[in-house]
């Protein structure tokens, strides 16, 4: 599994042919094995965005790139051994094991409709070992909690051994503790990877790149020093955002007010 780089080329994207637009066009080149957290107001188009990266929006406009390639151009089963998605809502199917979940990211490498094999096997075991999930491998989906669910829709995007990984907001429900576990397992995945994220706090330190959306608008993208500054966050929410340098751990923090 090797990490890829992508190009988003003024990617666009409208309900029909006569909607409204939503995503409005949108470019950035994301580096090989960086992380890039999308962020924005509710309804900023981030879910958009992000649908047009996994191939379930087609981009009115524009095109996705992966090195080099168009997924539109590509073949689905190609398309779902290059880029893996981790959804807010998933159709779980609460009988099933943690195991059988984490076999199911194999599907796109099997031929037809060819039982797993021995090597499936192998590669299931090396990512339940990775995301620390061996212990729970047999248990079925449905007794698990938030977090330990969240981590294992993240191995069976893992499994689907993909070049880019898309999570969409994958901290939600999660207390602090397994939000930063999960944002860890991620980075050590060594991937290219683009997040949404409520958190300008969890971002800010755990993504290399922003990309801030407002009203469909990529309003800056870069490294979070440049892209998070109080008036660009203040304007992009609405609020008064305060930064400053925490002391003992010398990251950046914002603390936020309401306008009055
Ligand atoms: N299929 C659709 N048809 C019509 N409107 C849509 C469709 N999908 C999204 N929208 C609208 O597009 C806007 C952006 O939605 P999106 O879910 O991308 O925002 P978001 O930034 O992910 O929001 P949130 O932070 O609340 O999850 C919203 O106003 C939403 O209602």
């Amino acid at each position: 599994m090797s990490a890829a780089e992508l190009q988003v080329k003024d990617v666009s994207w409208q309900a029909g042919t006569d909607g409204q637009p939503i995503l409005h066009p949108v470019s950035f080149h994301l580096k090989a094995g960086r992380i890039l957290g999308i962020v924005g107001p509710n309804g900023a188009g981030k879910s958009t965005l992000l649908r047009t990266l996994y191939r379930y929006h087609k981009p009115s406009g524009g095109r996705v790139l992966i090195d080099g390639q168009d997924i539109w151009q590509m073949a689905p089963r190609e398309a779902a051994r290059t880029v893996a998605a981790v959804l807010q809502e998933q159709s779980n199917d609460f009988a099933l094991t943690v195991r059988d979940v984490v076999t199911l990211g194999r599907l796109p490498h099997r031929l037809g409709f060819s039982t797993p094999g021995r090597r499936c096997g192998e590669i299931v075991e090396d990512v339940l070992e990775r995301t620390d999930l061996t212990r729970l491998a047999d248990r079925s989906i449905g007794t698990l909690s938030g977090g330990e669910r969240q981590r294992a829709m993240v191995a069976r995007a893992v499994a689907q051994a993909p070049r880019v990984i898309v999570l969409d907001e994958p901290t939600n429900h999660l207390d602090i503790h397994h939000q930063l576990e999960l944002l860890e397992l991620v980075r050590q995945l060594g991937m290219t990877v683009v997040v949404s994220l409520h958190d300008l706090n969890v971002a800010s330190s755990f993504c290399d790149d922003i990309l801030v959306l407002q009203n469909g608008h990529c309003r800056a993208f870069g490294p979070p020093e440049e892209v998070l500054t109080e008036p660009l966050v203040s304007g992009a929410f609405h609020v008064m955002a305060q930064l400053e340098t925490l002391s003992r751990s010398q990251s950046r923090h914002f603390s936020f007010q309401r306008n009055s």
